[in-house]
This record gives structure tokens, C-alpha cells and sequence, in this order.
């Protein structure tokens, strides 16, 4: 059986390769909706299937994965920042609170049958001064990243504490996934 991953992201890629999966990656045309009045985890899940289902027609012999990871604050959505000004807002946004991590997940399989479901993760963030938001982007780039944050990349000086799982936060609820494949 083929396996497709219907993702640009390293991140995802980098988490399925380490759960010992063996897989293509195609990335998928689909544009992404950004609907605020959807409920954060259905509009996840709607990406994600739209992501895989667009990678499917052009593989229906091929198991397909789609994604997409949303961070939102009081049933907000903060997808990637359009430019720095907006990541900075983000992260002031998202300072000395906990907020949620979506990570919606679609698996096609050969003939059509579905699996799609989705994972939650709380994250908690420390208080962030304006120069620490400077410094943390010094380090990492926030513009592709949903939130304007990477969780994996010096995580230790934006993030406080996190409950759930970690990999979701990184844009692949793996365990999940592996689950669905099976
Ligand atoms: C919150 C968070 C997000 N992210 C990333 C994961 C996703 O790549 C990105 C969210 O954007 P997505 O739109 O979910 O994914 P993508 O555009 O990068 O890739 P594709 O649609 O082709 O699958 O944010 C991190 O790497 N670390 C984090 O801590």
C-alpha cells in the first residue's frame, strides 16, 4: 500500500518519518478556508480534508494524509501571520495565557473510505516583554507557522507548559495517525 502525505511541511514529514512510516509527499493544491465564524476544530478538520481529498483524485491508489494545525484563543483562529507585525501581535496576544492547538487530520484511503478526526493540545505561555518577542524571532521564523510560534524550535523561552500532545502542536497528531493507517 502507497502512502501519501499531502503536506509542504518539514515538521510534518520530519514526525511521520520518525514514527517509522514509509511515504511519498505530494503537496496538495487545495486553498485553505479561513472562515472565524466555523468552529476552530471543524474548520481544521475541513482543511485537512480538502488538502487530502485534492492529492487523492490524482493518487486514488495511494492512502492520503492532509493537515492543518490552528491555533486559537477565546474560540479565535490564528492561522500563519501575514508579515512581522502580525506575528508580533500574536504572540502579545497569546502572552501569559493558555490557549488551544488544533491539529485537524484527514486520511483517504484507497476507494474512498475516510478517517477524520482531530487533537487538541493546551499551551500555555510566560509572560512575553516585547524585547523577549524580538529575541525569539531573531531565532526563529514565525511566518510559516500557525500562531507565529514553533514549539520545537526554543520553545523553552515563549512556552510555559503544555498539556496534551506534543507532536499536535507540531502540526501531527502522529500516534492518530499511525492508528488511521492501520
Ligand atoms: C503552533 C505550531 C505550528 N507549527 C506549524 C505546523 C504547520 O506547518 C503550520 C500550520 O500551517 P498549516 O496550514 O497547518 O500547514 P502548512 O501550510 O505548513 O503545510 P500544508 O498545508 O502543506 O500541510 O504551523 C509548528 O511548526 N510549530 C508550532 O508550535
Amino acid at each position: 500500500m502507497s502512502i501519501v502525505l499531502a503536506s509542504s511541511s518539514p515538521r510534518r514529514r520530519e514526525l511521520l518519518e520518525r514514527a517509522g512510516v514509509v511515504f511519498e509527499v505530494v503537496v496538495s493544491p487545495a486553498e485553505e478556508i479561513h472562515d472565524a465564524g466555523m468552529k476552530p476544530h471543524l474548520l481544521c478538520e475541513l482543511n485537512a480534508t480538502l488538502k487530502a481529498a485534492a492529492v487523492a483524485e490524482t493518487r486514488p491508489d495511494a492512502t492520503v494524509i492532509g493537515s492543518d494545525t490552528l491555533v486559537f484563543i477565546d474560540d479565535m483562529p490564528l492561522g500563519k501571520p501575514a508579515d512581522m507585525d502580525q506575528a508580533r501581535e500574536m504572540l502579545r496576544r497569546l502572552s501569559g495565557r493558555t490557549h488551544q492547538v488544533c491539529t485537524g487530520v484527514c486520511v483517504i484511503h484507497p476507494g474512498g473510505g475516510k478517517n477524520v478526526f482531530h487533537d487538541l493540545t493546551d499551551v500555555t505561555f510566560r509572560q512575553l516583554d516585547d524585547a523577549t518577542i524580538e529575541n525569539y524571532f531573531s531565532k526563529v521564523n514565525p511566518l510559516d507557522k500557525a500562531g507565529a510560534y514553533g514549539i520545537q524550535e526554543c520553545g523553552e523561552m515563549i512556552v510555559s507548559e503544555i498539556s496534551g500532545s506534543f507532536e499536535n502542536v507540531m502540526g501531527l497528531p502522529v500516534a492518530k495517525v499511525v492508528e488511521a493507517l492501520e
